[in-house]
């Protein structure tokens, strides 16, 4: 290996209590809000086609017209215990919450610049509120906080001169002013979602972004900060030049969804997923493919049952409510959730050979696995093959306790499970409790004819 001072401080998992919780969340929210959302990705009566949070990096927006926006913010219709009992019944267990997003605008009162709620017609702060509303739930706050700042006219893309370096040593100094004004204000946050870190700029920065995510973790002990944060001396991102994630989970996976096991390399990570195909914060035209409640609850199976998070994002409108669209998959979700919550929550990869019909979901530290059926076959028979010696012990349905199945055992360690019906409306779940019968040679249900 090379000798690194700014890598991995850390080789695998994290296993103190802070990140245990995390692991076990399963489902989670991001809440994408701020000026962006008032031209919701239009300007000048023309669509931008980017994302709408990117809507300051048009060519055809002027850098003052879009921070005018800030004179504009008055969200009467914000109300935070609203939000937070939306996430509550949708069943999320984490929310993120854009803090300052790349156009550098603070959602809350930063002493460290003017370009915050405090100067804008709202006033108030917008973060303590949503902190305590979600806290009040149960439901955990993380802060995404994006590096790069179009606002400070310190940001530089990268360090070409010494103009560059002195203006980027006082954007350090902001940068560090802020996160650690973020860490005192609202001190149960429980971690930091950090974005806007792949410029030139920044990558330089191993030492200092080293040195901050120490003194933050001593500030605030078991803070969660994800792999997106910071680079090691050669510019290495998320895994270090050893190969070592950087931080304590992994951040790669936005709007993208990992195969299989191999691909997450035994770390902790989460995906954090747009309802439309590419729009964050609020935009008024949803262009192409909008995903359905049961194709985010498959996405939610799939990450869940590859050890990871599924974080779906809601971008609020201006005046502060929630757009039907996200009310009506929270809604859904929730439903399911209400039903089948168990199969998420503590679950963790279960170590079987995926089949055609869905995804298992072991629960941490149980022999109870779940299956998170999404495609039933034609022969209404779902394949099980579980580890040699391993047999099944309890079979039921999660939504149907009384709907018992009898296992038919196909093979060693080998069974179908045959379905009563053929058709269901919405993914359902079926519990199987395995046994160690190494002892025992008798197979616990019919052998196939
Ligand atoms: C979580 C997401 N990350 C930001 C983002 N900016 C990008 C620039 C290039 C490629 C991917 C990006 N994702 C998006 O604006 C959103 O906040």
């Amino acid at each position: 290996p090379i000798a690194l001072q700014h890598g991995a401080h850390r080789i695998g998992r994290r296993t103190d209590a802070d990140m245990e919780k995390w692991r076990a969340y399963g489902l989670g929210q991001f809440i994408h809000w701020g000026l962006y959302s008032i031209p919701a990705g239009e300007w000048n009566g023309k669509q931008y086609s980017g994302a709408a949070e990117w809507l300051k990096s048009w060519k055809e927006v002027s850098a003052t017209a879009y921070d005018s926006l800030m004179y504009q913010f008055n969200p009467t219709k914000f109300n935070a215990e609203s939000w937070a009992e939306t996430a509550k019944q949708m069943g999320v267990k984490y929310v993120t919450i854009t803090t300052k997003h790349h156009d550098g605008f603070c959602l809350w009162p930063s002493k460290y610049t003017n370009f915050t709620v405090a100067n804008s017609p709202y006033k108030k702060d917008i973060i303590g509120p949503l902190v305590k509303a979600y806290d009040k739930r149960g439901i955990d706050v993380i802060l995404y906080f994006s590096i790069m700042d179009w606002h400070n006219p310190d940001w530089r893309y990268d360090i070409k001169t010494r103009e560059d370096s002195i203006a980027f040593d006082r954007f350090k100094q902001f940068t560090r002013n802020q996160l650690l004004e973020l860490l005192t204000l609202y001190p149960t946050a429980k971690g930091l979602w950090f974005d806007g870190t792949w410029d030139k700029s920044w990558v330089k920065q191993a030492a200092f972004a080293d040195s901050l995510e120490k003194e933050m973790r001593a500030m605030r002990p078991g803070l969660i900060i994800g792999s997106r944060f910071r680079a090691d001396e050669y510019g290495k991102r998320h895994f270090d030049s050893n190969g070592n994630m950087m931080g304590d989970y992994e951040q790669g996976w936005e709007r993208k969804i990992p195969e299989k096991i191999a691909d997450v390399h035994g770390n902790d990570w989460d995906c954090v997923m747009t309802v439309p195909e590419n729009q964050w914060g609020y935009s008024k035209v949803w262009k192409g493919h909008i995903k359905t409640t049961d194709e985010l609850l498959e996405m939610l199976a799939k990450c869940v049952s590859l050890d990871g998070n599924f974080v779906l994002n809601f971008g609020p409108k201006p005046d502060g409510t929630l757009r039907t669209e996200e009310l009506d998959l929270a809604k859904g979700i929730g439903e399911w959730m209400g039903i089948n919550s168990e199969a998420i929550y503590n679950g963790e990869y279960a170590g079987l050979v995926k089949q055609d019909w869905g995804y298992y979901v072991k629960k941490t530290g149980t022999n109870k696995i779940y299956m998170l059926v999404f495609n039933v076959p034609v022969s209404g028979a779902l394949n099980v093959v579980l580890p040699s010696r391993t047999a099944i012990s309890k079979v039921y349905d999660l939504g149907n306790p009384g709907q018992n199945y009898a296992p038919e055992e196909i093979g060693t360690s080998a069974y179908f499970i045959h379905l009563k019906q053929q058709t269901f409306k919405r993914p359902f779940v079926i519990v199987l409790e395995t046994a160690d019968n190494s002892k025992n040679s008798g197979a616990q249900y019919q052998k196939a004819k």
